[in-house]
C-alpha cells in the first residue's frame, strides 16, 4: 500500500492565459485540497482544458501563481508536473496499443524503461489501491475501455501523485465501468490524493464530487464548497450549478433545467416509424467491410433505415461502429453484401457520389478527420464542396459566398468563434462539432450517419445537437446514430440495434420505459462475450 500523504493544498491564484481573440483563463483562483474530489464544470470553451494543461505543465500562464502548501510551484514542463506529483488522465487513451500494460507503465515520461521487478511491485500496489484487476502482460489494445482507463490512472499516479486530474473520464464508459471508476476514485481519495474531475454531467458532479467550481467565459463564476455540497440534495446541487453555469441565461433555460442536467431518465415518447407509409431509405444486406485491418470490421450487417427514422446503433466502443459508419459513408470498401440507397445499389459508389445523393457523415474524430485545424472556420464549413458553385467558380474561390455561408451557419448553430477567419483548430471541442454538423446537414442531406455526436459536449450543446437531429428526422431525414451513450440512444432513436464484435446481435423498438434495460441486456451480453 502507498503511505497516506499529509493533507495538501494546491492554490491557484489569478491564473490568466490568453490566446488570439480570447482570454481562456481570466484571473482564475481556486484551491485543490487533498482527500477531496474537486469537480470542474463549464460549457465548451469555458477554459477547463486550458486550466488543466497549465496544471499539467503543458502550457504556461501569462500571469498568476500556483503554490503547494504555500510554496510557489514552477510547473514549466510536463516533467515538472510529474515531479510535483500531478498526473493527468486525458479523454483519449495515451497507451501504446502494441505494448503490454507493464511496458506502457514502465515507459515513463522520460521514455526510459524502469526496472521490471520494481514495476511489477508498483503495479500490484496500484491495482490494490484502485481495486482493479490489471494483468501486467495483457496488450493495451486488448483491454476494454474501462480497463484501459484504470491503467491510465495507474500511469498517472505511478510516481506517487498528490493530484490526479481526470478529464471527462466517464464519457465512453458503460454504466458498470462508471461504477467501478467511482469506487476507484473513492479509494484514491481516501489515500489522501486530491482529484480534479472534469465532467459535463451534473449527476456525476453530485454523486462523485466533494466540491464544485464552475467556469464560464474563462472565469471562476461559482464555487460550491464541501459543506454546501454535502448539505444539498441532488436537486439543490443541480440548481446551484446551473445558475452558476448559465448566470442570467438561466431564465431562458428554466423549465428545461432538469433535461439539461441529464437528471431525468431518458424515454422517448414518439411512436415507432410507420413501416407501411415510410419508405426504406438505406438498406444494408449482409454487408461486411474491408478496411486496413486495424480495427473491428463490420460483419454480415443487415439493417434498414426509413424516411424520418432515427436508427440507433448501441455498443461498447470499438466494436465495429467506425467500420459500419465508414461503409455507409463510402469511405470503406464492402467485401460482401449490398448497400442500397433509395432503391439504388450504391455498394461501389465512392464518397463524393454518395454525398451528392444526400448521404452525409459526421465522424467521431472531429479534430483529425472531421476538420482541418489549420484552416479557417469559414473554409471548414464549405470544405466538402470544393470546386462547386456557389463557393467556387471557374476554379476561383468566391469569398463573398463562402463568408455568407459561414455567417449563416455560425449564427444558426451558435458556433462560438472570434471570427469566421479564426483557425478551426483553436476552437473548443463543442464548437468544432457544431462546424461538422452545420456542414454535413446543409444542402440536400437525406441521411446522416453520426458517430458519438455529443461526446465531450456541454449540456446546452448536447441539447442543441439532439434537437437538430430530431428536427432533421421530423422533416423526413434519416439518421443512423452510433453512440455509446444509452441515454442518448433512448432519447433519440425510434429503434436501436446492438453491435458487438462487428455483428448486429439484437434489435429493440424504443416503445417506452424498459428500452434502456433491454438494450443494456444485449450490451452486457456483448461485454461478457467479448472478454
Ligand atoms: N491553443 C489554442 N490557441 C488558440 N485558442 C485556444 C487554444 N486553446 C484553447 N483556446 C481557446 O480558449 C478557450 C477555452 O478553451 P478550452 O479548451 O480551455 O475550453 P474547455 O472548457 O476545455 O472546452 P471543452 O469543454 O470544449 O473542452 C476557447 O475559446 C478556445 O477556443
Amino acid at each position: 500500500m502507498t503511505t497516506p500523504i499529509a493533507p495538501d493544498v494546491i492554490s491557484l491564484r489569478e491564473i490568466t492565459k490568453a490566446f488570439p481573440g480570447v482570454v481562456a483563463n481570466d484571473r482564475i483562483s481556486l484551491d485543490i485540497v487533498s482527500g477531496q474530489v474537486h469537480c470542474l464544470l463549464g460549457e465548451n470553451g469555458a477554459g477547463k482544458s486550458t486550466l488543466i494543461s497549465i496544471l499539467a505543465g503543458m502550457q504556461q500562464p501569462d500571469s498568476g501563481t500556483i503554490a503547494i502548501n504555500g510554496v510557489t510551484a514552477t510547473i514549466n514542463s510536463p516533467k515538472a508536473a510529474v515531479d510535483y506529483g500531478i498526473g493527468v488522465v486525458h479523454q483519449h487513451s495515451t497507451l501504446v496499443p502494441a505494448f503490454t500494460v507493464l511496458e506502457n507503465l514502465m515507459l515513463g515520461e522520460t521514455g526510459l524503461l524502469l526496472e521490471k521487478k520494481r514495476a511489477i511491485e508498483r503495479l500490484g500496489e496500484l491495482a490494490e489501491l484502485l481495486g482493479a484487476q490489471i494483468d501486467p502482460d495483457a496488450l493495451a489494445s486488448d483491454l476494454g475501455l474501462g480497463q484501459q482507463q484504470q491503467v491510465e490512472i495507474a500511469k498517472a499516479i505511478w510516481k506517487g501523485s498528490r493530484l490526479l486530474i481526470l478529464d471527462e473520464p466517464t464519457s465512453m464508459l458503460t454504466p458498470q465501468a462508471i461504477d467501478h471508476l467511482a469506487e476507484s476514485i473513492e479509494r484514491v481519495k481516501s489515500q489522501g490524493l486530491a482529484v480534479v474531475f472534469i465532467t459535463h454531467k451534473l449527476r456525476e458532479a453530485y454523486s462523485m464530487g466533494d466540491c464544485v467550481t464552475v467556469l464560464r467565459g474563462g472565469r471562476n463564476v461559482g464555487h460550491i464548497s464541501v459543506d454546501e455540497l454535502h448539505s444539498y440534495d441532488e436537486q439543490q446541487a443541480q440548481d446551484a450549478i446551473l445558475s452558476a453555469m448559465f448566470g442570467e441565461d438561466i431564465s431562458a433555460v428554466g423549465a428545461d433545467a432538469a433535461d439539461l442536467a441529464g437528471a431525468t431518465t431518458a424515454t422517448r415518447e414518439t411512436k415507432a416509424i410507420d413501416r407501411t407509409t415510410q419508405a426504406v431509405r438505406l438498406e444494408l444486406t449482409g454487408v461486411s467491410s474491408r478496411g486496413l485491418g486495424r480495427d473491428v470490421e463490420a460483419t454480415d450487417v443487415t439493417i434498414q433505415v426509413r424516411e424520418g427514422e432515427i436508427l440507433g446503433i448501441a455498443g461498447i466502443d470499438g466494436h465495429g461502429q467506425g467500420a459500419l459508419a465508414e461503409l455507409v459513408a463510402g469511405q470503406r470498401s464492402v467485401s460482401t453484401g449490398t448497400v442500397r440507397f433509395e432503391g439504388q445499389d450504391v455498394t461501389r459508389l465512392g464518397v463524393r457520389g454518395r454525398q451528392q445523393l444526400g448521404i452525409r457523415y459526421v465522424t467521431d474524430d472531429r479534430l483529425h478527420e472531421g476538420t482541418i485545424g489549420s484552416m479557417s472556420v469559414a473554409l471548414n464549413l464549405v470544405i466538402k464542396r470544393i470546386g462547386q458553385r456557389p463557393f467556387w467558380r471557374f476554379g476561383q474561390i468566391q469569398r463573398k459566398a463562402v463568408d455568407a455561408e459561414a455567417a449563416t451557419q455560425i449564427d444558426k448553430f451558435g458556433i462560438r468563434t472570434p471570427s469566421p477567419a479564426t483557425r478551426a483548430g483553436t476552437l473548443s471541442g463543442g464548437n468544432i462539432q457544431k462546424i461538422l454538423l452545420a456542414r454535413e446537414l446543409a444542402h440536400g442531406a437525406q441521411l446522416v450517419v453520426v458517430n458519438k455526436p455529443t461526446y465531450g459536449l456541454d449540456l446546452k450543446t448536447v441539447r442543441l445537437v439532439r434537437e437538430i437531429l430530431i428536427d432533421f428526422a421530423a422533416n423526413g431525414g434519416s439518421v443512423l446514430l452510433l453512440s455509446t451513450d444509452l441515454d442518448e440512444l433512448v432519447e433519440l432513436s425510434h429503434r436501436i440495434e446492438i453491435i458487438s464484435s462487428g455483428r448486429i446481435v439484437g434489435s429493440v423498438t424504443n416503445d417506452g420505459p424498459g428500452t434502456a434495460e433491454k438494450v443494456g441486456h444485449f450490451m452486457t451480453g456483448a461485454i461478457e462475450g467479448a472478454q
